[in-house]
């Protein structure tokens, strides 16, 4: 049975998404200055210049957004739940980091009233920056996994999230089994993946604390449950790397010991690869997994300069992520202008337009989850969005005001926007913030 269809809403205002790739398509952005979404159960269904959608619904009731810039609900593919309430350590590398700031808080989550509490900073944040979806990194504890996946469908966030597992060099709390692991990971799975707007993502943590048994544990799960997602880390920091290499003597490189338990595939996506071979490059393409950029998690640990020309030239899938908290927040905005400065300071960078920045926080996390209903205002997806609409008198609404075009808006939110210019969020068409 379906259920009736709702009365459909025309939005109007200045909108801006990415259809298509601009890595590979010239005219990817389709902004519109006076732009209209017909949306209907909460999917688009007309999308064009208002006047063209006013003209051929006359009776849809306008929801009057002009003033600020509407962009597709932001896709952050990489981000840690236990984190929240770490973000700031700065002036660690990775391994000092882990050790000082993370995984001491991470061992909390095994009290699972702290991790509800965790849980509700978590999922504000991500929401409050504009977040729609997003691949979490969840907790080494199963109870608090089943926390996250109840708030986030009390919330409606969009979650793509898993209990992450480990074996060796953490903190005793925090290790797990194959056999537990595998058991765990199952009943998570039969819970959640596919209920309400959840997916599983199968997720040890990194190869450096994984045994070669846990990670075939993890390939079983997904051998098991066709279609739960994977996600891990590699290539961060060269410290990390020549353990891996030490742990792993048979291993061709890091992305090996991924590959060799079969975990490297359409639905993988592994966070930094600041440091990635030729080889890994290639099979990374062959196999269409994504490389999920942490800019500001790469400057704020000192990880170096992720190679994005590389990554293209290889026919890499690349996304955006903000590793909260390695990495300084949740907003894609900030990790979209990190991106670009960084590109701007390496040798070899790739200059990033607006568009190329609107597309990592957006399409690009969609294609990389294979969340084809998300990530534009195509007709047909979800109206998944965010409303910029920066408080009167600030600069970001005096460039708004004054813009010569909504291309020249967009770098602006990317230069100088922040969660405090969010007005307005839905998912699903659902308000979540704001309205
Ligand atoms: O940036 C990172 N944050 C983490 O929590 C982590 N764990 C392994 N490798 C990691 N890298
Ligand atoms: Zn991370």
């Amino acid at each position: 049975m379906t259920s009736p269809s709702t009365a459909p809403t025309l939005y109007r205002a200045t909108y801006l998404h990415t259809p298509r790739n601009p890595f590979t398509h010239p005219d990817a952005l389709d902004a519109q200055s006076d732009g209209g979404l017909l949306v209907q159960d909460g999917v688009i269904r007309a999308a064009g210049p208002f006047a063209d959608i006013r003209a051929a619904h006359p009776d849809a009731p306008v929801t009057d957004l002009r003033g600020g810039l509407l962009l597709p609900g932001f896709i952050d593919t990489h981000v840690h739940l236990p984190q929240v309430r770490v973000i700031g350590g700065l002036g660690l590398p990775l391994l000092d980091w882990l050790d000082q700031c993370a995984l001491p808080e991470e061992a909390r989550m095994a009290d699972l009233a702290y991790a509800r509490g965790v849980a509700r900073d978590f999922i504000g944040g991500l929401i409050g920056a504009g977040t729609t979806t997003a691949l979490v990194f969840g907790s080494h504890f199963a109870g608090a996994v089943d926390a996250f996946f109840e708030e986030a469908g009390r919330t409606g966030l969009r979650a793509v999230a898993g209990l992450v597992v480990s074996d060796r060099l953490l903190r005793d709390e925090l290790h797990t089994t194959p056999q537990r692991a595998y058991d765990e990971g199952r009943a998570l799975i039969e819970r959640w993946h596919g209920t309400g707007r959840a997916l599983y993502a199968v997720t040890p943590r990194f190869s450096l604390s994984a045994s070669e048994g846990i990670l075939d544990a993890c390939a079983a799960l997904m051998k098991d449950f066709p279609g739960v997602r994977f996600t891990s880390h590699i290539n961060e920091n060269t410290r990390e790397i020549q353990t891996v290499r030490d742990l792993f003597p048979c291993a061709r490189d890091y992305l090996d010991t991924y590959e060799r338990a079969g975990l490297v595939g359409r639905h993988s996506v592994l966070a930094h690869n600041v440091h990635p071979t030729d080889r890994e490059l290639g099979v990374m393409a062959a196999h269409r997994c994504t490389a999920a950029h942490c800019p500001c998690s790469n400057s704020a640990l000192g990880s170096g300069f992720f190679p994005l020309r590389r990554h293209l030239d290889a026919g890499v899938h690349v996304s955006l992520g903000s590793d909260v908290g390695g990495g300084t927040g949740f907003s894609l905005l900030k990790e979209g202008l990190q991106a670009h400065f960084m590109q701007n300071l390496m040798p070899g960078g790739v200059p990033l337009s607006p568009s190329h920045l609107l597309y990592l926080a957006t399409l690009a996390g969609a294609e990389a989850l294979d969340l084809p209903h998300t990530g534009s205002f195509e007709p047909g997806r979800a109206f998944d969005a965010v409303h910029l609409n920066p408080a009167p008198g600030t600069p970001l609404d005096a460039v708004f005001r004054h813009a010569a075009s909504p291309e020249r808006a967009l770098a602006a939110a990317f230069a100088t926007g922040t969660p405090a210019d969010v007005a307005r969020v839905w998912i699903g068409g659902d308000t979540v913030l704001g309205g």
